[in-house]
């Protein structure tokens, strides 16, 4: 805070010059250094747009131009005002009991100039030299997005290929598609990483529908919740639930449900205890209900997604997710006596006979499919089995862990080039080599192979009965292993390893590590109908036998394993290695389609480049873009768009004009009524009128108002209007969003064709999620990303993770200005006169006032609360708070910001806080609610994240318990 106090000052004044009026705003001289005297002195400058614009004009090149119709000030009031303050200043006491920064404002107001003397620093005077960071060569990993086949190549129901070409017009497959589809068809439990806009939300849907179409007898809304989407927020919880609406429409009995928040919990029973069968929600939400709501109930889950993995594993959201990964598990073991699920179990067997009975009307059924099961995730749902998908484009040590504990028998998929394709942890050994991935990439065709529809049931029959040959072949130390595998993830025995370091390489003494478990597997046991398929794939193949027969005598050989046992180096099974590589070597991917740059902005100039930017891509590309804004808080969001909407587009003029419009309108019907004159036509020009927007006269200094439509998005917003927001602005042709984190994950919204990151991310991870926001499905998108000099070296930090920006010539938005200050002659003059609108616009009155000073601080604490990995690059001490203010369209010093704040009755109401949903007690309440349990690493909460994102988590439910006492609520947190 000393900082501005200490910097802002002038050299003495020449007493013989007049020190007001100024003539020229370019003028103001600041000592960049200057040596902290105890006072802070500036000089006066013009504080309205009138003296600012005469200012402009009289040193405009050429005769005088107009001048916009300002009041001119009234200097003895401000006399007395200016009286009034030293008064105040002075005799604190004589106010006492009074809110003396209060005080101070509404005098400063009234007195249309700043409390510490009317000064305003100069934009283009004592900024920091924008230094050129070369760039290094990095060779960013490329994905390739389409992978060449269609859904009709996959073996999936033709109503489904026909409703992908129909609904989303969708005929080709993404890579990513192509490569995860078939293996969670197969049933197989699968950690997906692929980068952003990639088509991961599709590759994990449409097997899921896949596989519940084809129960039979077909489910219904009373068959309970099969399938269970978590996803990190509202935004992204409403946009996957309406893909599965679309995706089920051809199969009308399968029942999506939402359960996001914000909704009152009542409608939200009602709507429980009509049934649903894919449930898409947030955890916090989830987990309200699982809690309050006795008809929830996961005993039929067979498939749980956590998209968005790492995300909703950080911020000590782990509790959630890990007490719905419990419930299901749980609430699973309590169903295992239910007879009709025993019977579900063996209906294999039986569905060509009970089909035709259990059909239901209404729906062509000549494509459906009379002979039974054709994927093994159809005989998952069937039984008591579950499926666990875990997906991000970003892999962090927590992913690992969680992916550790929760899938058995896992199979990576990465779809970044040069990386292992697909990573099965039932293979050992190495990454896959082309043939490997070659050779599992084949395996889902051998499943499903359409022509093999008929035999392929028997298949499923001759697998049972196999496998329990196997079974009872097996001696018991296997036998038991395979029962915990039977079981497939969450045997209890290993949710209390959840989150605890699993490491691959470790030694093979802590056997109820899923990791460990699967570097044990061969290829002889386990999931015995995969391995069979492979068999018969490979007598058709034998290239591919070969290499199996290598892999099978090493691992068929008892010797060997006992020789493991004996302390051997263990084995790393393909799929630990390839995950702990991929976080290890920590390298992000991004659309290769996304053109990425970085603009080094001195504090001072961002507010008006931010502008200029807005300008530049929204108003002068005819064609109108569409870009997203993040910024660090959400009293940033709020304050940012409303100060651009009102000075940009000249909105509250606006607002006056119609109002004005409408008085005279309603005074000219009156007085038409009293005449009794009821022409037509004059009415109708009169509704022509209302659409008419009068603005300013554009002078020099004077702005024209743009058309440009603003949104703001954060996850404290009432949850109407942050649905509101968000559906409005994806069907926008064009306009700005700013927003924090909350729209950073999987949002989805068409045509975004820039990203600009006014503040910059916590980590490379955020900045790749963000960016991730453009460039979506292979289309073409920008990034901007805003640095201050200070800051330049983030990106040494990103290029460490293999991302290439190149830097961008920060003064073309700054020319872009001139398109809204058409009097202005050059960039710089255009950039004056928008800031003084904005400061003007900011001090309009104590509202105002106040939302600047809140957005201002809650930076310069969001700035404070870097993660350490990156602080040594976003180093709060290299900040200079008084050129921070006037980044934020503030004039006064940074101890008068924080003193505003502070002294604010609103200020103490309760923040936003990551209301977890699991509390201790809580856990007490519900018998055979699980009590979560946590590692210990990850009860740290990065103070940053916490900040900004912390309320898109919550359930969005008050406590239930309100009249708990407030030191029992202190206790909890
Ligand atoms: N096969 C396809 N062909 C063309 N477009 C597709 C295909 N599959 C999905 N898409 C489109 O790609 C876009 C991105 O898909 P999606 O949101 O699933 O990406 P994602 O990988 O989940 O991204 P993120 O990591 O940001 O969450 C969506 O607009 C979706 O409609």
């Amino acid at each position: 805070m000393d900082d501005l106090q200490l910097n802002i000052s002038v050299p003495k004044k020449d007493k013989k010059k007049p020190s007001a009026p100024q003539n020229n705003v370019g003028e103001y001289k600041f000592v960049s250094n200057p040596k902290f005297t105890g006072k802070t002195i500036a000089r006066k400058r013009p504080q309205n747009l009138a003296q600012a614009n005469r200012a402009v004009l009289k040193n405009a090149e050429g005769p005088p131009r107009k001048v916009a119709k300002v009041a001119p000030p009234k200097e003895d009031k401000s006399d007395d005002l200016g009286a009034k303050l030293r008064d105040l200043s002075e005799n604190k006491g004589k106010y006492e009991g009074k809110n003396y920064q209060e005080l101070s404002d509404n005098i400063q107001l009234k007195q249309n100039k700043p409390r510490s003397g009317g000064w305003i620093s100069s934009l283009f005077k004592n900024n920091p030299q924008v230094p050129r960071i070369g760039q290094r060569a990095v060779k960013p990993i490329v994905e390739k997005v389409f992978a060449g086949k269609t859904f009709s190549d996959l073996d999936l129901h033709p109503h489904s290929v026909a409703n992908l070409q129909q609904t989303l017009g969708l005929k080709e497959l993404m890579t990513v598609q192509q490569n995860a589809i078939p293996v969670i068809l197969q049933g197989r439990d699968v950690l997906i990483r692929s980068q952003t806009g990639s088509g991961k939300t599709l590759a994990y849907a449409l097997p899921i529908i896949e596989g519940l179409q084809a129960i039979r007898p077909k489910i219904n809304r009373n068959d309970g919740i099969r399938v269970i989407v978590v996803v990190p927020t509202r935004e992204l919880a409403v946009q996957t639930y309406e893909l599965f609406i679309k995706l089920v429409k051809p199969f009308h009995w399968i029942v999506p449900g939402l359960l996001s928040g914000g909704q009152k919990r009542k409608a939200e029973k009602a709507r429980l205890r009509k049934g649903i069968n894919v449930l898409v929600g947030t955890p916090g939400r989830i987990n309200d209900h699982l809690r309050h709501t006795a008809s929830f109930n996961f005993a039929k889950t067979g498939c749980l997604v956590l998209d968005e993995a790492d995300r909703l594993l950080d911020m000590g959201y782990e509790k959630d997710v890990a007490a719905i990964v419990k419930a299901i598990e749980d609430h699973k073991k309590a169903a295992t006596y239910d007879p009709l699920a025993l019977m579900k179990q063996n209906i294999v067997k039986k569905i060509p006979e009970n089909d035709d009975s259990n059909e239901e009307s209404g729906h062509n059924e000549s494509h459906e499919e009379k002979d039974g099961v054709k994927h093994h995730l159809t005989e998952v749902f069937m039984s008591k089995e579950k499926q666990t998908v875990l997906l991000s484009a970003t892999l962090t040590k927590a992913v690992e862990n969680l992916a550790g504990i929760t899938l058995v028998d896992p199979v990576f998929v990465d779809t970044s080039e040069g990386k292992a394709v697909i990573a099965d942890s039932l293979k050992s050994n190495q990454p896959a080599t082309s043939e490997q991935k070659t050779e599992v990439k084949k395996k889902p065709e051998i499943d499903v192979a359409p022509e093999k529809l008929k035999p392929q049931k028997s298949k499923v029959e001759k697998v049972k009965k196999e496998d329990s040959d196997v079974e009872t072949a097996l001696p018991d130390e296997e036998k038991s292993t395979e029962t915990k595998r039977g079981l497939k993830a969450f045997t209890g025995q290993n949710h209390k390893d959840l989150f605890k370091k699993s490491d691959a390489a470790a030694p093979s003494t802590a056997p109820k590590a899923n990791v460990i478990q699967n570097e044990d597997d061969s290829d002889s046991d386990s999931d015995y109908e995969y391995f069979k398929a492979q068999r018969e794939h490979d007598l058709k193949n034998p290239k591919v036998v070969k290499e199996k027969e290598s892999e099978d005598d090493s691992d068929d050989d008892e010797d060997d394993e006992e020789e493991n046992e004996e302390g051997a180096a263990p084995q790393v099974n393909t799929f630990a290695a390839a995950v702990k590589s991929a976080i290890v070597e920590d390298e992000l991917v991004l659309p290769a389609t996304v053109n990425q740059t970085f603009l080094i902005v001195p504090m001072k100039l961002r507010l008006v480049t931010l502008c200029g930017l807005i300008v530049e891509h929204c108003i002068m590309n005819k064609k109108g873009g569409k870009m997203i804004v993040f910024v660090a808080t959400l009293e940033m969001v709020d304050y940012l768009s409303d100060l651009i909407d009102t000075a940009l587009t000249g909105k509250e003029v606006k607002k006056k004009n119609q109002e004005k419009a409408k008085n005279s309108k309603a005074k000219k019907r009156k007085a038409d009524d009293e005449d009794g004159d009821d022409d037509k036509d004059s009415s109708s020009s009169e509704d022509e009128d209302d659409f008419k927007v009068e603005y300013e006269e554009p002078t020099e200094g004077g702005l024209v108002p743009v058309d440009l439509d603003m949104f703001s998005l954060h996850g404290s917003m009432p949850h109407e209007q942050r649905m509101e927001v968000f559906k409005q602005f994806r069907t926008a042709r064009s306009g700005v969003l700013i927003c924090t984190d909350v729209a950073a994950r999987g949002i989805d919204v068409p045509r975004v064709d820039l990203v600009l990151q006014f503040c910059v991310p916590a980590s490379a991870t955020d900045y790749v999620h963000r960016v991730g926001r453009t460039g979506r499905a292979a289309q073409v998108g920008a990034a901007v990303l805003f640095l201050l000099p200070s800051e330049a070296k983030f990106i040494r930090h990103l290029e460490e993770k293999r991302i290439r920006l190149r830097q961008g010539d920060e003064s073309r938005a700054l020319e872009a200005l001139r398109t809204v200050v058409p009097g202005a002659t050059t960039a710089q003059r255009a950039a004056i006169a928008v800031q003084a609108r904005l400061e003007h616009t900011a001090h309009t009155n104590r509202d105002w006032l106040l939302r600047a000073s809140r957005a201002y601080t809650s930076w310069v604490r969001f700035y404070a609360g870097y993660p350490r990995d990156v602080r040594e690059y976003l180093d709060s001490k290299q900040l200079h708070l008084g050129h921070a203010a006037k980044a934020f369209a503030l004039r006064d010093a940074p101890g008068t910001l924080a003193r505003r704040v502070k002294s604010n009755p609103s200020n103490k109401k309760d923040r936003p806080s990551n209301r977890l949903t699991v509390h201790a007690d809580e856990e007490k309440k519900r018998p055979g609610f699980p009590k979560a349990k946590f590692g210990s690493g990850n009860r740290n909460i990065p103070k940053q994240s916490s900040m900004h994102t912390a309320s898109e988590f919550d359930s969005g439910l008050p406590p239930v318990d309100q009249s708990q006492p407030k030191h029992k609520k202190k206790k909890n947190k």
